[in-house]
């Protein structure tokens, strides 16, 4: 059989984000505003300032205002949890992210709960995971996830009645919200994580599988049905063959998965760009809601369906 089409994340999310900034170019001539993101970033952990700068980088190209709030990594709770009710205050600011994960000191899920539901661009607060396990309107929807349905639609279409969906790992900000889009997509969903019996099993029943557990290349060219769409949101960096180099691996062994099926998404450029181009989306539905104009067709449950 020939190998799987490769799913060019980078090439789609780049197009997303042009359609981000067409819709930011509207906004301001329509209503003068201008969608704007703070990001917080608490500590110094190398990679976390990687990809807040990349998040900043993308804001500015798409014509968003990007409000940077870099923290020492002893700040106080109390002093946070201040910093988010002034950000929640701001008419400037239509989206808050705080980049995870947060020093031990920190109670992630208090300040989580601190952003109003209305700026949280992440989709990580209850109020959002509520409304999309409710199928509700209006759910802001994590972007990783978000961005792994976009891509499984444009390969299969948009009618994924039927398919049996695989979720491997069950965390909040990607399992458990991937399973509610491909359940409300009509998929027959199964949630699989580290103590599920017989997992190659469970995977091989997939014609749709979502590997993010964060184990490097667990996933095995024969845990996949033959055609599957397979979508690999792990990023792990691992040791390269060449000594003191690093490579990024996905959660899925790519070489032998990709003899097996249908169609696989690369790591990198799979669905980290798309994580990223969906939190632009997600700023811009944030400020269209505030601004009461229309949201973009992508952003939101019912209009990704
Ligand atoms: N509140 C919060 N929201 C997040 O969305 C969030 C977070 N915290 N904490 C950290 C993780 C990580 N994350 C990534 C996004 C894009 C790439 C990405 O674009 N990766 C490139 C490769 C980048 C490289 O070369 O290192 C790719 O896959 O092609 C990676 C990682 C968002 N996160």
């Amino acid at each position: 059989m020939a190998d799987a089409k490769i799913i060019d994340g980078k090439a789609f999310a780049a197009g997303l984000r042009a359609r981000v900034a067409d819709g930011v170019a509207a906004l301001k001539a329509s209503h003068g505003v201008t969608p704007g993101l703070a990001v917080v970033l608490v500590g110094e952990d190398p990679a976390s300032q990687v990809y807040v700068r990349s998040k900043e980088r993308a804001l500015v190209e798409l014509g968003m205002n990007s409000f940077d709030h870099h923290e020492p990594a002893d700040m106080a709770e109390s002093d946070l949890l201040a910093l988010i009710d002034r950000l929640n205050a701001d008419p400037a600011v239509h989206g808050i992210l705080v980049q995870l994960p947060l020093p031990k000191h920190i109670d992630t899920q208090k300040v989580l709960a601190r952003i109003v539901p209305e700026k949280d661009a992440d989709g990580f607060h209850v109020v959002n995971a509520g409304l999309l396990a409710t199928g509700q309107p209006g759910a802001i929807v994590p972007c990783t996830p978000l961005g792994s349905l976009l891509l499984i639609r444009d390969t299969l279409g948009r009618d994924l009645k039927g398919k049996r969906a695989l979720v491997l790992g069950r965390s909040n900000i990607v399992g458990k919200p991937m399973a509610q889009l491909l359940l409300q997509a009509d998929c027959t969903v199964t949630m699989a994580h580290s103590r599920t019996a017989d997992l190659p099993e469970e995977c091989r029943r997939a014609d749709i599988l979502v590997a993010a557990v964060g184990r490097p290349e667990m996933v095995r060219g024969d845990w996949i049905k033959a055609g599957a769409t397979v979508i690999d949101v792990g990023i792990n960096r691992v040791a390269a063959a060449e000594p003191g180099k690093t490579r990024l691996v996905g959660d899925v062994a790519f070489d032998e998965a990709v003899k097996v099926a249908g169609a696989i998404t690369p790591v990198p450029g799979g669905v980290g760009p798309m994580t990223i181009a969906c939190l632009m989306l997600n700023t811009l539905a944030a400020a269209c809601r505030a601004a009461g104009a229309p949201v973009p067709a992508e952003a939101g449950v019912g209009a990704a369906l």
